[in-house]
């Protein structure tokens, strides 16, 4: 089996106009990685996208998708399948009509009730798209990207306006696809569900790769954080933090588990009450508020 990336980014700058929204920014995704592309609003998540589908040729650098130029569409497209954030299904036709016009258009194999299977959507075989909630249409699209269980396939904000179960039920359609060997690269503004999920994440902001790693090497770069209330008599704890003006107390530390265990022997040995006690590990949503203030 091949060791080459199946994306390959470099130095790839994208200006429309003036504008300079793609700034040298470089990454590979490997084969059979989850790789998430994640970044604030306008941080220009789309517009490398649709350089790497082969839809915009950039300003300078290269992509290469499976080592072509993604907009050599008869070596890339087979192997490529898309969820974009806005389906282009016409209304007029059935769900088993728009997925089989959209998988022959693949030039892959196989077959409709496979395909509506994965997403539970073989009962709206006969509906017209047009007659679907915007959750099915979502599950419509997903079915349209998985058909022939394309090599590579990106999901564009796969679970927006998804309610908890189809949420989950299109995380295990996506397992499955997995399974079979698909490279999957995800855009979201779900950071829960990247962290959970993603092999690595490419962090954008403002046009560059600002931050790239496993989700354990991005948010290892800052503290944990422990957050208590002590009764207004009660002595310095043991541990190292600042109160506030609501009078909370927090802890920002590199040694979660550690300086907790502490504060707790600590309260037990004074009895002490931490009211609201609430401690955890740097979660991805607090690399992202970092983000302006690393500025
Ligand atoms: N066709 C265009 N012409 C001019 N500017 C554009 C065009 N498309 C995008 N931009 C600008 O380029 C920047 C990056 O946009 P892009 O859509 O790639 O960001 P994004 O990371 O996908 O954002 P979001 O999370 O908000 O969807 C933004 O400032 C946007 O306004």
């Amino acid at each position: 089996m091949s060791t080459s990336p199946v994306i390959d980014v470099a130095d790839l700058n994208l200006t429309y106009g003036g504008f300079h929204a793609v700034k040298d920014v470089s990454f590979q995704v490997q084969r059979g990685e989850l790789y998430a592309l994640l970044g604030t609003n306008g941080a220009g998540k789309t517009s490398t996208l649709e350089i790497i589908e082969g839809h915009r040729r950039p300003s300078s650098g290269a992509a290469r998708v499976f080592g072509h130029d993604p907009r050599k569409r008869s070596a890339v497209r087979p192997k490529v399948g898309i969820m974009l954030q806005e389906s282009g299904f016409s209304p007029d036709l059935t769900v088993k009509e728009s997925v089989a016009l959209i998988g022959a258009l693949t030039l892959r194999e196989d077959r409709v009730e496979r395909v509506l299977g994965i997403v539970d959507l073989n009962r709206k075989a006969a509906t017209l798209v047009s007659q679907l909630s915007g959750g099915e249409k979502r599950r419509l699209d997903f079915a349209t990207a998985a058909w022939g269980s394309p090599e590579l396939v990106f999901l564009d904000e796969p679970t927006t306006g998804l309610d908890i179960s189809s949420r989950d039920d299109l995380w295990t359609a996506v397992d499955k696809l997995r399974e079979d060997g698909s490279t999957v690269v995800l855009t979201t503004h779900y950071l829960e569900e990247a962290q959970q999920r993603a092999d690595r994440v490419g962090l954008m902001h403002r046009g560059t790769m600002h931050r790239e790693g496993t989700v354990a090497e991005l948010t290892r770069q800052l503290p944990g954080v422990i957050r208590f209330t002590l009764p207004p008599t009660a002595p310095h704890p043991p541990v190292k933090g600042s109160r506030r003006d609501d009078g909370t107390y927090v802890i920002e530390t590199f040694t979660l588990a550690r300086d907790l265990k502490e504060l707790l022997q600590w309260a037990e040995g004074h009895h002490i009450d931490l009211q609201g006690l609430s401690a955890g590990p740097t979660r991805l949503d607090d690399v992202f508020r970092a983000l302006d203030t690393d500025d």
